[in-house]
């Protein structure tokens, strides 16, 4: 899929009128109607949002890991009640996302009833923002925090070679007025997919985003892609973050490890098998004042020293402007989608 151009034709078409596209493709892959749905949903709202790394430039992606058959494109998660304030589910080597939907209800309502829930998603692939599995939550009045573990690229810092993922945290929470505050980072000093991005436009890196295969430092995206790996963000302390990310999404999930899978059997295997944590808690119980009111004083604060720009508020800007205009797609990539639809 080329990466998204200021200087190709282009075309727009509507958020529904894309889910039903990238819909299409994911069943004439081997998806289940629900996964496609769900699937189709994720990425055309990434790309609604202008999170360009994971909307449809992931679409060859899915479907080259379903030809794999790596992953379970019909599975079906199978959710366990563990206790008052755990949920678990084996997503059976399908993605996450319908794995986190499947669980959902069982989630709110004990974090409604205990103020905290913790979500374990084993055995299951995460190939997209981490962004939409939280801020549903906020919308809700709840308070969210997902990690999920990926694939190893990235070198622990004081360390010689990869070994963790780029392991992105997304965090959710409502406030009183305005959309909720919602941030969402790898834990990489880059994407894995805004490498690949750079690559394909022939674009340098900034400095201290990676290393080559000979552990040099380099801005080159393609040396990075090719036998070299990734830096943590903010030297030690991403590092530290990263190893938290694995502890929680793996560790603590049942998951694989970002190491421990093996795609090699697999060609055209793109989608990490890993884990992922959800916590979710319910503000309402806890016994400090309002929080939606407490978050507002918060973001007001920051406004007033200076503060132009809320992480966050540049996806909400591309929603409305996607929202009003339509999604814009350069004419290349609509035409492959199509393809992959096989319309
Ligand atoms: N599934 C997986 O395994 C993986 C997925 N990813 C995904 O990749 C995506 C990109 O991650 P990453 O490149 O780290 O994200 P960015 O560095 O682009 O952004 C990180 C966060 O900071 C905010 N932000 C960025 N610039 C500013 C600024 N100048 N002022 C205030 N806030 C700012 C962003 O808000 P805003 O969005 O509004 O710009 C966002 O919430 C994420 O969605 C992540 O989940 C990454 C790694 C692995
Ligand atoms: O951009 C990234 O980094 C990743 N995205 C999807 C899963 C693999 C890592």
């Amino acid at each position: 899929m080329s990466a998204p151009s200021d200087h190709a034709a282009s075309c727009t078409l509507s958020f529904d009128a894309l889910v039903s596209l990238l819909e299409k493709i994911f069943l004439r892959h081997g998806t289940s109607t629900e996964v496609a749905r769900c699937l189709a949903e994720n990425c055309a709202g990434a790309e609604r949002d202008g999170a360009h790394s994971h909307g449809v430039f992931r679409i060859p992606g899915y479907v080259s890991t379903l030809n794999s058959g790596w992953v379970n494109g019909k599975a079906v998660p199978v959710v366990e009640d563990v206790a008052s304030g755990f949920v678990a589910v084996d997503a059976s080597n399908g993605f996450a996302q319908p794995a986190l939907a499947a669980a959902r209800p069982l989630l709110v309502a004990k974090a409604r009833s205990a103020g905290i829930a913790v979500l374990a998603i084993r055995n299951s692939h995460h190939f997209a923002a981490l962004w939409p599995d939280v801020e549903p939550f906020a919308y809700e009045g709840l308070v969210a925090l997902s990690v999920v573990n990926s694939m190893t690229c990235v070198v622990p810092h004081g360390a010689d070679r990869p070994l963790f993922g780029t392991n992105p945290i997304a965090f959710a929470a409502p406030r009183a007025d305005g959309e909720p505050i919602v941030f969402d980072l790898a834990t990489s000093a880059i994407a894995h997919g805004d490498v690949q991005i750079a690559a394909r436009k022939g674009e340098l890196l900034p400095p201290g985003m990676g290393v080559d295969s000979l552990g040099q430092p380099t801005r080159d995206p393609k040396a990075i892609l090719e036998g070299g790996a990734l830096l943590p963000f903010g030297g030690h302390k991403g590092s530290a973050l990263s190893m938290m990310v694995e502890l929680l999404a793996a560790a603590l999930t049942g998951g694989n490890f970002s190491f421990e899978f093996d795609w090699h059997n697999h060609p055209g295997a793109k989608t990490p098998w890993t884990g992922q944590l959800l916590i979710v808690i319910d503000p309402s119980k806890t016994a400090g004042q309002n929080f939606a009111e407490r978050s507002q004083e918060l973001v007001r604060q920051m406004h007033g020293v200076g503060l132009r720009r809320l992480p966050g508020d540049r996806r909400h800007r591309e929603r409305s402007k996607s929202n009003e205009h339509g999604i814009t797609l350069d004419e290349q990539t609509l035409a492959q989608l199509r393809e992959l639809a096989g319309i």
